[in-house]
């Protein structure tokens, strides 16, 4: 293969800091088109719209229980020596409301759910009454005082007519879908999900069904990112692999950023030889907004612009690449779809096990999360390289190491970024 020389561009490199990057990345950002679907496909989507109430909730008052609607003044006498007898005038199954008014000293047979006549205003459950048929007329006696509103629920008792109910920037998950459904809505306005190209350089990669040969490796990254991108919440568009050359590079970016919302690549983003990512990111018709980011791993995370959309360059290194993802490119999926914190949540925890690396830069070590006794405890991987792979399946989180630490000691509290995805298993 013909060798990409290095120009001494790619040397020179600023590094700015995590927080700065994330800065840097943030004009470039569109949100995505807004679409309109069915509410049922709307799961795991984020509402591009604030909804409020189109009629109060509970709609009409509702009977708490099984039981009788009844007058509440008409128990006043009562106790366990004195009882009163109402005579039951309707049943009222959920559906349908009653056909008879109740009057004073009658009652009407109520279910759970169903519409409590107006005239009415308690209802007294099943079991705190007995009853009794004369004259092919049912009574029913009660022996305690049940007061006004008793089992009621009370026109609007969970939301007003015209109330905020979910904001735009919303994930539609299942309570929201509840809402959602209750008042009607079956379509919903949602951000369309981002298509992200992925693309992994490197003249070493095998596709899955390529056998193994000395010196080459399998495309495992582009994988990783599929899924990354996915619990971000865009769609993954798998490009596969190039070999490290430069022109071909440039024309698979262009062709993606043509075609996609957002490009991702993994590969050849330091000074090798062949690293000819970094190359591509100094033409002239690209901006490039970091080459060098300060931390580890990660830190020749690059990003840049071209035609108004984002290409990430991400390390081969795949704990360096999965890393970088968690960033800066999920974050700016979760942004493009109307999210407003994009950035993964930072806990406290105790660090479970001492952490002995001198440490330069910020560091960000994949960690499992435990509970123990109510307390929530990071467990460093054993090995935590950049280059490593195995240990990125055993992480809950990121634990941030600051820089310049000499080490940390089991038991002291650290910062924490806890990564998506809700492993059950
Ligand atoms: N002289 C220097 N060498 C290196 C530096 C440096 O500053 N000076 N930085 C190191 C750091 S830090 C990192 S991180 C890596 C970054 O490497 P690249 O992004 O250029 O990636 P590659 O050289 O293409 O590959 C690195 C490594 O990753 C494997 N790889 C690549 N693609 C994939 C893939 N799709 N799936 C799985 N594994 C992949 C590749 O085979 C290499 O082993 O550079 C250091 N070097
Ligand atoms: O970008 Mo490299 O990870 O710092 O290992
Ligand atoms: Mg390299």
């Amino acid at each position: 293969m013909e060798k990409n020389l290095t120009g001494p561009s790619k040397f020179n490199r600023t590094a700015v800091s995590v927080s700065e990057a994330q800065a840097l990345i943030v004009p470039y950002i569109n949100k995505s088109l807004i679409e309109t679907i069915p509410l049922i496909e709307a799961h795991g989507r984020t509402l591009a719209e604030d909804v409020t109430s189109p009629h109060p909730y509970p709609f009409f008052r509702r009977s708490v229980m099984d039981g009788f609607a009844i007058h509440s003044d008409d128990t006043l006498s009562c106790s366990k020596d004195e009882s009163v007898w109402l005579e039951v005038v309707d049943e009222i199954p959920c559906g349908f409301t009653s056909s008879v008014p109740v009057g004073r000293g009658q009652a009407a047979r109520i279910m759970t759910g169903a519409h409590v006549p107006d005239e009415t205003d308690a209802v007294v459950m099943l079991e705190m009454t007995e009853n009794k048929i004369e004259d092919g007329r049912t009574y029913i006696r009660l022996q305690q005082v049940v007061t006004s509103g008793t089992n009621v629920t009370p026109i609007g008792f969970e939301l007003d007519e015209g109330e905020l109910i979910l904001q735009g920037g919303r994930q539609i998950l299942a309570g929201e879908m509840s809402v959602l459904a209750t008042f009607g809505i079956h379509h919903v306005n949602v951000y369309r999900r981002p298509t992200v190209a992925i693309f992994a350089t490197g003249t070493e990669l095998l596709e899955l069904e390529d056998p193994l040969q000395p010196g080459k490796i399998r495309n495992s990254n582009s994988y990783m990112l599929a899924s990354q991108v996915r619990e971000a919440g865009g769609e993954p568009i798998m490009l596969g692999s190039i070999m490290d050359d430069l022109a071909l590079a440039r024309l698979k970016v262009e062709e993606a950023l043509e075609k996609y919302d957002l490009v991702v690549t993994s590969g050849g983003v330091s000074v090798g030889d062949y690293d000819i990512m970094g190359d591509l990111v100094r033409q002239d018709d690209v901006t490039m907004l970091f080459n060098k980011v300060s931390m580890r791993p990660g830190s020749v995370t690059t990003a840049a612009v071209k035609g108004g959309k984002l290409l990430f360059a991400l390390s081969g290194n795949p704990g360096a690449c999965f890393v970088g993802f968690e960033l800066f490119v999920g974050p700016a999926i979760r942004k493009m779809m109307g999210v407003n914190n994009p950035y993964l949540p930072e806990w406290t925890a105790v660090l479970g096990t001492d952490y002995n690396r001198r440490n330069s830069f910020t560091r960000f070590v994949r960690a499992r999360l435990d509970i123990r006794e109510g307390m929530l405890y990071a467990l460093p991987a054993n090995i935590d390289e950049s280059g490593v792979m195995v240990t990125i399946k055993d992480s809950d989180c990121l634990i941030v190491i600051p820089p310049e630490t000499e080490g940390i000691k089991a038991g002291e509290q650290v910062k924490i970024i806890k990564l998506q995805g809700n492993r059950m298993w």
